[in-house]
């Protein structure tokens, strides 16, 4: 009998063959035990809400006004919304062509765009413009698009970091192209070798691949470094070097734990090098409202800017971006919100910084208890998180337990994580689902739980882990 078309033997190889561990089988496994009965911390995605984060008030009274018009028809609309939220909700009303249920334009709203367009000029001292930047359903969908555009077949080649966000190795799988690694120096913190690079192109060359694109993740994820200005310089001009497309994945802009390295975009340090570089090599810079102090996820909230693309590329873009219509219009004031936010002066700024500061504030002590907890246990070594939501520490799996996972037919950090899952209820990502280099194991948390849980939980961790050590000890 001949297959059907969805029958999984007749699937098309691409999405049998693309892997995604943020929510692979450790996240399948806790929500198993999850339903048992179980208590799980599911500190395996970075999803500030799920762990507790209040939302900022601002954006959801403007977002609430605005998905409910009819409340700004009731004469007491001013007593439970502060004036500036009233405001904000009708300027964006008016943007639409008929309220949030209404398409906007598939590059997302022109008055949000021009808002985003402000911000980067705002923050990068630059001209940015609202044309060549794309609103889209989070920063992922983004990603996708352009790597879409850009991976041809299985010949290109795209040089992504290891450890990596496996959105990145997931899409390349998906449309068919090769991932090309170049490995972060952990015993660097986490630092990016030019070197490295040259190296991975010209492997990648001698087996016939055309690198295409590098991505950078700024901070990294999962591994939390900032990357250096003189770093970003390397790269901006290796780029230039070898005409590859930059990737700028910057989601975690506001995700900044040290004062050493602040965050700078790469759109600031490529216009800082002025021609012929900041004329030609091309950027995409991706954004979103799902990280930060915001932790939006849920709303899918993102945008993209083009610099230095060809506007025949831009129409192509913009033409496959009509094909979905539309990015999501709730998502999309959200954006406009968080690159324009409350001033000084407006009613609800004290508020706003408040909560703001106090989420920022709290996470950087996060990630210092989290560090701190880590390098406390046996066998356990972590650099510190620099930026980003997540913390990364190799486990240094004494040789019985890697046979006890070769036994069980498990990867041995899988090993490890379920382990780990099962005495403790904490729920993370396997280190081999970033990548990682052979015979060095990690696991990827968040520095989401609350606060007041964290001592706990690097307590709970300490006691599985050392008694795991003791237990496999050579
Ligand atoms: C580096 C990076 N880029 C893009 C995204 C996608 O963001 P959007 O929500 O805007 O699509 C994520 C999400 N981080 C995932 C989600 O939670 N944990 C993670 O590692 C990310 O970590």
């Amino acid at each position: 009998m001949s297959l059907k078309a969805l029958d999984y033997e007749s699937l098309n190889e691409n999405v049998k063959n693309c892997q995604y561990a943020v929510r692979g089988e450790l996240y399948l496994r806790a929500s198993e035990l999850q339903k048992e009965g179980k208590k799980i911390i599911f500190t395996n995605v970075g999803n500030p809400h799920a762990l507790g984060q209040k939302p900022l008030t601002f954006p959801r009274q403007v977002v609430a006004l605005c998905q409910a018009p009819f409340l700004l028809d009731n004469p007491n609309v001013g007593m439970i919304f502060p004036a500036d939220a009233i405001a904000r909700a009708k300027h964006y009303l008016s943007l639409t062509s008929g309220g949030l249920g209404a398409y906007s334009d598939s590059r997302g709203l022109p008055g949000v765009r021009k808002e985003v367009a402000e911000f980067i000029q705002r923050r990068d001292g630059y001209p940015s413009d609202p044309e060549l930047i794309f609103l889209t359903d989070g920063a992922s969908k983004g990603v996708m698009q352009i790597l879409n555009c850009v991976i041809r077949d299985q010949k290109d080649g795209i040089l992504v970091p290891v450890p990596q966000y496996p959105l990145y190795s997931a899409t390349i799988s998906l449309l068919g192209g090769t991932l090309v690694p170049y490995y972060l120096e952990e015993t660097d913190n986490w630092g990016l070798d030019v070197n490295n690079l040259r190296q991975s192109v010209a492997q990648a060359r001698s087996q016939g691949i055309t690198v295409r694109a590098m991505v950078i993740i700024n901070p990294g994820n999962p591994t939390g470094q900032c990357l250096s200005e003189a770093n970003l310089r390397e790269i901006l001009k290796f780029c230039c070097d070898e005409r590859l497309v930059l990737l700028g994945d910057e989601v975690y802009q506001q995700n900044i734990y040290q004062d050493e390295r602040p965050f700078i975009s790469s759109k600031k340090v490529l216009m800082d090098m002025g021609a012929p570089l900041s004329k030609e090599v091309q950027l995409i810079s991706f954004h979103t409202v799902s990280k930060g102090y915001w932790g939006e996820c849920g709303q899918r909230g993102g945008y993209f800017e083009m610099t230095n693309i060809p506007p025949r590329t831009v129409e192509e873009i913009y033409k496959v971006a009509s094909i979905a219509l539309s990015p999501n219009v709730s998502a999309q004031i959200f954006m406009g919100l968080m690159v324009s936010p409350p001033k000084p002066g407006d009613i609800s700024y004290d508020q706003f910084v408040r909560e703001s500061k106090g989420i920022l504030e709290s996470l950087r002590r996060r990630a210092r208890i989290m560090t701190d907890g880590f390098n406390s246990c046996k066998n356990v070594v972590c650099n510190f998180t620099e930026g980003a939501m997540y913390s990364f520490p190799q486990i240094k799996l004494p040789s019985k337990a890697i046979q006890a996972a070769k036994q069980a037919g498990k990867v041995p950090d899988v090993f490890y994580c379920l382990k780990l899952l099962e005495a403790t209820g904490i729920s993370t990502v396997p280190g081999s689902g970033f990548g990682q280099k052979e015979g060095v194991f990690h696991l990827r948390t968040t520095i989401l739980p609350a606060e007041e849980e964290m001592p706990e939980i690097m307590e709970s961790f300490k006691k599985f882990n050392d008694e795991f050590m003791s237990q496999y000890a050579d």
